[in-house]
């Protein structure tokens, strides 16, 4: 394995996985599919070990955003069904055939230019946009003449049709239930009705009528123990687990004396004596700039940023001289105190869901096994 010589590192507590898919299992409804969805690297997390993770507890479906994610997960799992959630080039279809891989497909269009010589079967769902805006069909004119192409293709078999909602988080149902509403009436309109239907992300899954789990759920945030929005969170059926930290390790300490200044464009000034640190993280590793003064854990204290983050260190503010080495906490638990993802999410005014995705590859992800 390859051998880390800066102490920053993203911790994946592959238990907390395993037992957010656990919970969820027992929740469901009997013979319901759970879908793995681990695209963007399974948000941040890392693909492989996730999905390993996620099998091992009862996933038996994976969804990706591309197809590269698709052949990487293929690489190390033979077997199991992976569903490319967005767009694919014709140019792919020859690869999906070969490496058995799932795509969305929602034009007529797109059927047309696939290549003649695909002569193995590949498996397509179809994608039904019925509010979020993105790719999907979106009458039903529009789906049978889909279900038509499909049917005539030489080379396709339909095999599932699916949704997604903009706003199943929220309190307000009101688009939620449009959405339902018009999904029904496209599912209705099939001559058959394909072996699976799915349209529930988590919020869906854990907030809404048990009868929209279908025959599979796409279990994405609340995976990594993380809930979709407030809304969710306060009524959440079963404990989750954040399953990310993020850590590292003092590598210069000095004192500062008042007036003194620290970081680019000296903007920290001591106001009277005080003890420094300097950690090796900065807005290359995805503590972007706008996290200056965020709070970080150190001997089970909170202690801020101080100054301008750089790209590769940061500066923080010390009670008292630590030792080189000693361990600083920016995500994660040290004894009582917590600095949780939702904390950046709020300071950075964004979902939590950006806050593993934004770490980016120069800080390698360390698997807990137990
Ligand atoms: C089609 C589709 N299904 C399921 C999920 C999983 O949703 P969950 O993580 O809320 O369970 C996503 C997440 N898509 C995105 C998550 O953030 N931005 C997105 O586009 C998705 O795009």
């Amino acid at each position: 394995t390859l051998q880390h010589y800066r102490p920053t590192r993203a911790l994946i507590n592959l238990e907390a996985i395993k037992e957010n898919v656990r919970q969820l299992k027992k929740f469901l409804q009997p013979n319901v599919h759970i879908v793995a969805v681990v695209k963007a690297n399974a948000y941040g997390h890392g693909d492989i070990q996730v999905t390993e993770a996620a099998i091992e507890a009862g996933a038996t479906m994976l969804a990706v955003a591309t197809p590269d994610e698709a052949l990487h997960i293929r690489d190390f799992f033979p077997d199991i069904e992976i569903l490319i959630l967005g767009y694919t080039p014709v140019s792919f279809a020859k690869v999906a055939a070969e490496k058995n891989i799932t795509l969305s497909v929602y034009s007529s269009d797109w059927i047309t230019r696939l290549p003649t010589d695909v002569i193995q079967p590949i498996k397509v769902h179809i994608k039904v946009d019925s509010g979020m805006g993105r790719i999907g069909v979106t009458s039903i004119d529009e789906l049978l003449d889909l279900y038509q192409s499909i049917e005539k293709s030489n080379c396709l078999i339909l095999d599932g049709i699916f949704t997604h909602f903009a706003t199943a988080d929220e309190e307000d149902d009101s688009y939620f239930t449009k959405q339902v509403d018009k999904f029904k009436k496209f599912i209705d309109a099939l001559p058959t009705k394909p072996r699976i239907v799915h349209v529930a992300n988590t919020a869906t899954m854990l907030t809404k009528d048990s009868t929209l789990q279908f025959d599979a759920v796409r279990f994405g945030i609340s995976m990594y123990g993380l809930a979709p929005s407030p809304y969710v969170k306060n009524r959440l059926p079963f404990p989750i687990k954040e399953a990310f930290s993020l850590e590292t390790e003092l590598v210069a300490v000095k004192l500062l004396h008042k007036g003194e200044s620290v970081g680019y464009g000296a903007t920290f000034t001591a106001e009277e004596s005080m003890y420094v640190g300097t950690i090796p993280i900065g807005y290359a590793d995805g503590l972007i700039r706008r996290l200056g003064g965020q709070e970080v854990l150190i001997d089970g204290k909170r202690v801020p940023i101080i100054g301008r983050i750089c790209m590769d260190q940061c500066m923080i503010a010390l009670p008292t001289a630590y030792n080189i080495g000693e361990k600083v906490t920016l995500l994660g638990l040290q004894n009582k105190e917590e600095i949780a993802i939702d904390e950046w999410a709020t300071k950075l005014e964004t979902i939590n869901y950006e806050i593993p995705c934004i770490i980016t590859a120069r800080v390698p992800r360390i698997y807990l096994k137990k």
